[in-house]
């Protein structure tokens, strides 16, 4: 995510416009404004009450809402998602379903469409044209190892940022009956034939965009979705339309047999890189991304081109998800009803943006429920032996961990671990952190107190005793932060906790932390006398995924760990 302040926020009025989605929004947050709307749904930059972080939570469509097909598919998804890191895919935070409605927390980047920097600028020049190929592939690179198909490569879903980096977003959101039809201009001949989306089509429809940046249009065009369909089948690719160096790329990624574009997204960025530095020398990429960087930024200050209108690549009208004259005016009602909302949910945000100011203590009367707790003990005791007894039953799981806010700067890891019964959990893991000297992602395993590191072809043994140093040190830290067994000393010391939409809310004294070590020992190093904490466990009471704030204000630590796969982690050893 960037720090650079793109596009600046509209009036209050309309900001609360979207207050109300359907009458549920998702527990946990509070919506500042409506940041529009397209065909799986509308998006609304929010608040996460117990981080302050930003976000952007997607709510999707009834049309999606009631496709059992996709909403099947998408959990797996959602579990895949959720830990994936990469530079160039928007950072999938959580999956929320519930009765009343079903949406994706998303972080918000600050940044433009490329559907609307091409409606603003039109051609970016090869240059900008190359890096943003280059970041589309890089982040459908990380999906696709992932085992996770993008389906809906469109302008609409790359999101540039204010470093000029391109940002995909909306992975595995298009349902697989419509796949051609939402993003018709970008959708591989094999899915007009009823083909399921692959790594071939999305590799298309990256390219396709490439085409667009390269000439202010896409590819084909026709008056109707049939004329196009024939178009992406049949037509000549109008490869004569890019500079030479650049059109091979183009002939490949747009091949009408999937089986002769490139084999992987890999694959793809490595002749881009090829034919990029043949053409325009080694610095293609610093240029490109600088030149992405001043097109977000004059495009931020033009309008943003209305959603609504799908169309064929010259303008013509083929489908378009018509808003009623009815539904304009509930809009309407609604606008109406909530700019009061608003005022109220302005004094919510402002209260909660003071750092310093107490925070309400969660009560049944609010909008969640107290959890269920026995009499005489903490509200989380149940959960938390419910979370103990689940975890010492199964060997260990998946995980994916970020640490961000202070002290130190962000750090990544991901990989898996393995329950120790009496002992600290042994761990395989891929780490890295944002200081210079711990950027390059590295393997590392922890078996009890020592730490491995993978240096080149060899593995080098550190001891954690003091806390260790580099990578090892990070490893400890990932260990501690990511803990399974923080879970459940969180819960049990927890003296607030309320549940809402399948979410625990829970505050704690880090005096009461006396099980958890690691944190107290954060929560030392930050000054901090509470430590809070969002939690959503299954329904067998392993842990999903948990975010630890430790911490106020500038001096805060904020600890997110997904995990995944319970009971499947094999044996972790010492590397020989
Ligand atoms: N994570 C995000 N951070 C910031 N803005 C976002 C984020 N996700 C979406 N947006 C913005 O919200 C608006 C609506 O997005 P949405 O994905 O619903 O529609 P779309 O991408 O225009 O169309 P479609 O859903 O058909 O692809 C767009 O302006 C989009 O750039």
């Amino acid at each position: 995510m960037t720090d650079a302040s793109l596009v600046a926020a509209p009036a209050v009025s309309e900001g609360w416009a979207l207050n109300v989605v359907d009458g549920w929004t998702v527990p946990g947050f509070t919506h500042v404004r409506d940041l529009g709307s397209g065909s799986s749904g509308r998006v609304v930059l929010a608040v996460d009450d117990l981080t302050q972080t930003k976000v952007a939570i997607k709510y999707l469509d009834r049309r999606l809402r009631g496709d059992d097909a996709f909403l099947s598919d998408f959990r797996t998804t959602a579990q895949r998602l959720s830990q994936l890191e990469d530079p160039n895919v928007v950072d999938f935070y959580d999956f929320v379903e519930t009765p009343e409605g079903a949406a994706v927390v998303m972080e918000r980047v600050n940044g433009v469409s490329m559907r609307w920097m091409l409606a603003a600028q039109g051609p970016t020049g090869p240059l900008a044209a190359l890096a943003m190929l280059g970041g589309i592939l890089a982040g459908l690179a990380a999906g696709h190892d992932r085992g996770v198909v993008h389906g809906a490569v469109r302008p609409a879903n790359v999101i540039v940022d204010g470093a000029g980096n391109g940002r995909l977003t909306d992975f595995g959101l298009a349902p697989a009956a419509s796949i051609a039809q939402s993003g018709p201009a970008y959708a591989a001949p094999e899915l007009w034939n009823g083909a399921p989306a692959s790594v071939a089509t999305d590799l298309y429809a990256a390219t396709a965009i490439f085409f667009e940046c390269l000439t202010g249009r896409p590819p084909f065009s026709a008056r109707s979705q049939s004329g196009l369909a024939k178009a992406h089948r049949e037509a000549a690719i109008p490869v004569e339309e890019v500079p030479g160096p650049l059109r091979d790329l183009i002939a490949r990624g747009l091949a009408k047999d999937p089986a002769e574009r490139p084999k992987t997204a890999a694959d793809m960025l490595g002749a881009v890189e090829e034919a990029a530095v043949a053409a325009y020398g080694l610095s293609w990429e610093a240029q490109g991304r600088s030149r992405l960087t001043e097109l977000a930024a004059q495009t931020a200050e033009r309008p943003e081109p209305k959603p609504s209108r799908i169309t064929t690549p010259r303008g013509n009208p083929i489908s378009q998800p018509v808003r009623s004259s009815r539904s304009r005016l509930v809009a309407a009602l609604v606008a109406g009803v909530v700019i009061i909302g608003g005022v109220l949910g302005a004094a919510v945000v402002h209260a909660s943006q003071d750092e310093d100011a107490p925070r309400p203590d969660p009560s049944p009367a609010g909008s969640g429920s107290p959890a269920p707790a026995s009499p005489g003990a903490t509200p989380g005791a149940t959960l938390a032996d419910k979370v103990s007894k689940a975890t010492a039953e199964t060997p260990g799981a998946s995980f994916s961990y970020r640490r961000s806010g202070c002290c130190g700067g962000p750090a990544w890891a991901q990989g898996s671990f393995r329950i120790v019964q009496g002992a600290a959990p042994s761990y395989s893991m891929t780490v890295s952190a944002s200081t210079k000297a711990l950027r390059k992602r590295t393997r590392a395993v922890l078996v009890g107190g020592s730490a491995y590191v993978q240096a080149g072809k060899r593995w080098q043994n550190a001891s954690l005793a003091g806390g260790g140093r580099g990578y090892a040190a990070l490893a400890g830290q990932v260990r501690a932060g990511s803990a399974a067994g923080n879970v459940a000393a969180l819960l049990q010391a927890t003296t607030s906790l309320q549940e809402a939409g399948g979410i625990y809310r829970g505050t704690v004294p880090v005096s009461a932390l006396t099980q958890s070590p690691e944190l107290t020992q954060l929560a030392s190093a930050v000054k901090a006398k509470q430590v809070q904490f969002a939690l959503r466990l299954d329904r067998n009471g392993l842990p999903v995924q948990i975010r630890i704030k430790v911490g106020q204000g500038g001096r805060s630590q904020l600890l997110q760990t997904s995990y995944s796969n319970w009971g499947k982690a094999g044996s972790i050893n010492a590397p020989q």
